[in-house]
This record gives structure tokens, sequence and C-alpha cells, in this order.
């Protein structure tokens, strides 16, 4: 049940806006403007340093869906197609987390997650087929901003993968996530006060029906109702069958008065409503449809001709600026850059003036009752069944996700930020210019005076951080919280005892990739590629051209180069891998192509052996202040009877 790519909804719309009473603008076309307008917008905010509202361009406030929580918000903005709407996130992926931890409980982050398969380059972090496996924690608009279908409006740029420029000997190495650049755009006009909507993949819907019941589907749905409503149309109000009894009507309740003929009118619809939920259940047929089709008819004309009942709800999507600046905080305080600090990656930076006390971000918190369930095993055992399991007494270590997370010493409790960008606020043990705080607005106060036990498997979110600052923070300075003493101590003994990791000469894949044109290829006699943890792999359709297509592959396959050739084309074997009885990764050799060309290759990562998955890469939550951190959370004592665990044999 994850989150999905959204691009293949959006042509929904095009179909929506062809409608016959269509009146909306002309659908978008799909651009991925990256480094766009930020920096005009930028310029833009600054020059009204005094009118808050003026200033803010991003809001978080509560969704105009009913029920669902917070939403986010354009503040005084108008965004048109293209245009980037907010910065450059991260995204952190998590691995096989349930076959790592067997700690029982709802994983809260499963509500907000988003699936590997969507971002480029997660398909070299495991095995093929292992896709499933990595769930990818987006936070900003990929967990703080709501879908509905109908009305999205924001889509994501393609992560990049790159580290930050940190050196080959950093002991940031593996500590931060290599996925960053998810910056959304406007696939259409979006106004001032509009709810920004992204889109979870009609699959997202369908398989929650129990919660959202049958939400209506770009697929067909809109088109289905709009067709009803044409038809409704033609039956009662333009048909003129009707029009003798209209003038009956109104000459029995005097000429100037039309109110018996809107009466009627509604009861003519209201008939022919309950007509079509009687066909519906009569057919079994899904009511996503019905669900569109408006009860009141005498919007039904309004509607179509506002571009159909895809958009029936997007005056209630647009807020008064006045509202969300009562009601909401502002989240674009914060933008991207790559942290002052030395193997620290990117940080958070501010985009405008924040005076002493006033708000940095906001920062909703994804709760997670016991760091246990983050915990990741690299030795393996067979459990009784013959299965491989990890080695509970073997060496382990945390998900990457923790890095991003709030703990407490004396606590089994995780609460990681989704705000825009606040996952990017790096640490100052002696300068910091910002702290957190409890939320003063929070949907679930009462927790703070609750044991973690009862509440800990809620399975939506109830706690906020706000960053604040603690001092003036000019625009364009870092925004730096003090992680605490545990910290500070743990990544400086990390530093102290930091080697370079083997094998030594490991550059990640998209290193490579980078330099390629200029890099002298090595063949298999100089030195293995696979023992320096990357593979070299050919594009397949080189390889079908090369055997004329006589060869039966559907992926690009490892290769090896056996000789360079005299006219600067390469000797290459085909080499092909695959998993053993015993699970282990081994190839034999296959074909010889004559004369591939260096635009053939390309580099990728072998299975599990980037940086963040290695036991020596550092892992530390940062950790919430003695005095804000409750002292009914402080359960480590009894965690052990806190915890339940998974039978291993299952
Ligand atoms: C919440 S993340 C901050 C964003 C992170 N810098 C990134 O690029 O994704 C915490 C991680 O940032 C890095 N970091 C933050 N402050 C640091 C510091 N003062 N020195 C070194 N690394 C730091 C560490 O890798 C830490 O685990």
């Amino acid at each position: 049940l994850t989150l999905s790519s959204s691009s293949n909804d959006n042509k929904n719309n095009e179909e929506i806006l062809t409608k016959r009473r269509s009146s909306h603008p002309e659908p978008h076309t799909k651009h991925h403007p990256r480094h766009d307008s930020h920096q005009q917008q930028h310029q833009a905010s600054l020059s009204s340093a005094t009118n808050k509202i003026i200033e803010c361009g991003i809001y978080l406030a509560p969704s105009s869906i009913p029920g669902s929580g917070l939403g986010m918000y354009a503040g005084n903005r108008t965004f048109h197609e293209n245009d980037i709407v907010t910065d450059e996130d991260i995204v952190v992926p998590i691995f096989e987390r349930e076959w790592h931890s067997n700690v029982k409980g709802k994983f809260l982050w499963d509500e907000y997650i988003w699936n590997g398969d969507v971002f480029d380059g997660m398909e070299q972090e495991m095995e093929n087929g292992d896709m499933d496996e990595i769930s990818v924690a987006s936070p900003g608009v990929g967990a703080a901003a709501n879908s509905y279908m109908s009305l999205v409006n924001v889509e994501d740029n393609d992560v990049v993968t790159d580290m930050a420029g940190i050196a080959k000997d950093s002991p940031g190495r593996g500590a931060f996530t290599i996925y960053n650049g998810r910056s959304f755009f406007a696939l259409d006009l979006i106004r001032p006060g509009q709810e920004l909507f992204v889109s979870y993949g009609n699959k997202y819907f369908k398989s929650r029906k129990r919660i959202y019941g049958y939400l209506p589907l770009p697929d067909d749905d809109y088109d289905e109702a709009d067709d009803i409503l044409n038809t409704a149309l033609e039956l009662t109000i333009d048909n003129e069958d009707l029009d003798d009894k209209r003038y009956e009507l109104q000459s029995q309740s005097g000429e100037a008065d039309s109110s018996a003929w809107e009466v009627r009118k509604q009861e003519m619809w209201e008939d022919l409503h309950s007509f079509i939920v009687d066909v519906a259940d009569i057919y079994n047929r899904t009511s996503r449809v019905l669900n569109a089709v408006p009860t009141n008819a005498s919007i039904v004309e309004a509607v179509l001709d506002d571009g159909g009942t895809a958009y029936q709800d997007l005056n209630r999507s647009i807020k008064e600026l006045h509202w969300l600046e009562e009601n909401g905080q502002c989240m674009d305080n914060i933008r991207t850059g790559v942290s002052s600090i030395p193997h620290a990656g990117r940080g958070a930076f501010a985009s405008r003036f924040i005076p002493k006390d006033g708000l940095v971000s906001p920062a909703p918190l994804i709760h997670i009752k016991n760091m246990e369930m983050i915990r990741t095993y690299f030795d393996l055992k067979r459990n009784s069944k013959g299965f491989f399991v990890p080695d509970r007494n073997g060496r382990s270590s945390y998900q990457l996700i923790l890095n991003y997370c709030f703990a407490h010493e004396e606590s089994t409790l995780l609460l990681c930020p989704y705000g825009l960008l606040t996952s990017l606020i790096n640490h100052s043990h002696k300068n910091p210019n910002t702290k957190i705080v409890w939320a003063k607005e929070m949907r679930h106060k009462e927790w703070l005076n609750q044991p973690i036990a009862e509440w800990g498997d809620e399975y939506h979110t109830g706690l906020q951080f706000d960053f604040v600052a603690t001092r003036d923070i000019s625009a364009g300075e870092e925004i730096l919280i003090n992680y605490g003493n545990a910290w500070q101590s743990e990544w400086d003994k990390h530093v102290d005892s930091f080697v370079i990791p083997e094998p030594k000469n490991y550059v990640p894949s998209f290193g490579l990739n980078e330099v390629l044109e200029e890099l002298e290829l090595r063949t298999v006699q100089d030195r293995e590629y696979e023992l320096d943890n990357v593979q070299l792999r050919c594009h397949l359709h080189y390889v079908k051209k090369l055997f004329h297509g006589g060869i039966a592959m559907k992926e690009d396959p490892a290769c090896r180069i056996v000789r360079k050739l005299e006219d600067g084309t390469y000797l290459v074997r085909i080499v092909n891998w695959f998993q053993n009885d015993n699970d282990q990764t081994v190839c034999d050799t296959g074909k010889l192509m004559w004369g591939v060309p260096k635009a053939a290759f390309y580099f990728a990562d072998m299975p599990l052996s980037r940086d963040h998955h290695q036991h020596w890469a550092f892992r530390h939550a940062m950790m919430i202040p003695d005095e804000i951190f409750p002292d009914i959370w402080r359960n480590i004592a009894d965690a052990e009877s806190f915890t339940e665990y998974e039978d291993e044999d299952d």
C-alpha cells in the first residue's frame, strides 16, 4: 500500500478538459524545469520584508479535504505552469524493514511512503526484483501535501544522486542520503491561497476504500459523471416536452415567480439521482462515478460550465490569505544548499530574514514507538524452515532514516519531521541559531501526557515541532540546531576512528558515470570492476544491434572488457550474474562482442554496496532536549516489556 508515480494520472485531466462545456485552460504539457524560477521568487519575497502575508510562498494549514489533517497551500504567489513551487528536497530510502526488524507494531512511515521504483537510481540498491522491499520516506510535499486526484496541480522533478561534494575519506560517507533534488513544479496555474495536491496514484486510493470510500478517480469517473450530468440536463432542463409543464406551473403560481419551477427541478433531479443510485446498485457498479455527481440540481449547469465535475471542489481548495495567515504556518522560510559544515552534506538556509523567536519552519512528526523497528542486521543465518533470517547475535545498526529522526536517551521513541526541507537542518554544538519547541497547535497535544504504549500504534500523526530562531537570522545563513551532547560525542568518536573503508577504490556508479567520457576503462586483466563494488553494464539496445536482434535478453547485461581495439571500440564479454542456491551472487561467462563503442557502457553499483548500507556508516538520531521531553515517555527501563517480537520462524 504505497504511493506511486504521479505522471500517468495527469493525462486524464486532458480528457476532462476537452468535455463539451469545458471552459478551463489548455491541458498542461510535462516539463522538468529543474532550477527555474526559484531565485526570482526568492528575490520577490525579499522585496517586502514587513508584510508577512506577502512574504510567505507556501503554508502548512488544515487541508480543504474534510478529515484529512494538514495540507500545503500556495501563499501569496501565482505559480504558472512549470514554475518551481518547492525547493529541492531529499528522499531517504528504507530497505527491507520488515525482514530486518522483528519488532511488532504499526510503522507510521508506511502511510507516507513512496515506492522505490519511482526514483531514479534506486534500482541499483538491491538485487533485481527486490524493488518492492524499498520504501522511500519523502518529506515536504511528498508527505505533507494531500492528494485529490482531480485537482492535482504539482508534480515532482526526478531525484538526482550525489554525495554533496564530500570526499572519499569523509566520515560523512553513508551518514546522509545521496538522493536529493526532489523539487515540485506547477502543472497548471496555481492561484494564491490554492491548496497543493500531489498525485499518490489511483492505486493508493483504490487500496484504501475503507478510509476514503469510493472517491472518484481521474481515469473515467469524472468523464462518466459529466456524461450523466449532460444527459440529465437534456432530460430535465433542456427537455422541450417539459416546457409545457413549466408553463403550467408558472401560470398557476404567477408569471414572475419561477420558484415553483426550481422546486420541481430539484425534485426531478433528486428522482433522477436516486434512480442512478438504484441502477448502480442493481448492476453492482462502483459508486466512484456517482460520488462525482453533485446532489444539488441548481449547481449542475454551473459545474459543467466550470469545466466539469472534476473541478467542482476547486473553489473550496482556495483559501483567503488572511485565513492562511491565521490558521497556517509559513513553510518556505528555508531553502536548500550545500552545507557550510565539513562532511555534513546538504543543509537548510534562511530564504529571508527571520527575527529572534520567529518561526523558521513547522515540522509535523511521524512517530515510531520503538527505534528497534528500524534496526538492521549485517549477518545471516538460516531459520528452522531453511530461510535466511538476520542473525540477531551478529553485527547490527539502524536504517539511514535514524539520522533524520529525533530521539531521547531514556526512551524508545523516534520522532521524524516531515516539514518542507526541515530534514536538511544540520547540527552545531557551539553556534546554533535555531531550536525545537512543541508546536502550539497539535492534533494530539494530549499524547504529551500519555505513555507511548497508549498512542504509539496510532496510524496517523499527532505531534509537531516548530523550529524557532534563537537569534535574528539573516537571509542566506545556514539554519543550525544543537543535536545534543550524545550526538556530538558519538560523531567525534566516529571522526577519530574513520579510515577509508574497503574496497578503497570504490567510487559509486553515479560518480563514475559523470566522468565516463574521460575515463580510461579497465580491462579484466587490469582489475575486475566488481572487486570495487561496481559493475560495467552494456545498454541492451547496443547488444541487440550488435547481434542483429538475435539475442534473447530483457535487461542490460553486465559486461567485461577483454581488450581495447585499434579503432577505439572494445572487445567485450557478456557476463551472466545470478543467485546460486546458497543465495550468493555468482557469474558465468557469456558471448563475446566485437566493436562495442564506449557509448554502450555505463556503471551500476553492485547490490547493497552503497555507503549507506555499510556497518561503518555513522548512525545517530538527533536528540530531543531534556527540558521539553515528557517524563511519561521515558520508557527505556521497561523497554523489554514494552516491546513485542514477531516469531522468528514465521
Ligand atoms: C537531519 S540530517 C541533516 C541533513 C543532511 N546534512 C543531508 O544532507 O541530508 C542529519 C545528518 O546530517 C549530517 N550532519 C548534520 N550536522 C552535522 C555536523 N555538524 N557535522 C557533520 N555532519 C553533520 C550527519 O550526516 C547527520 O547524520
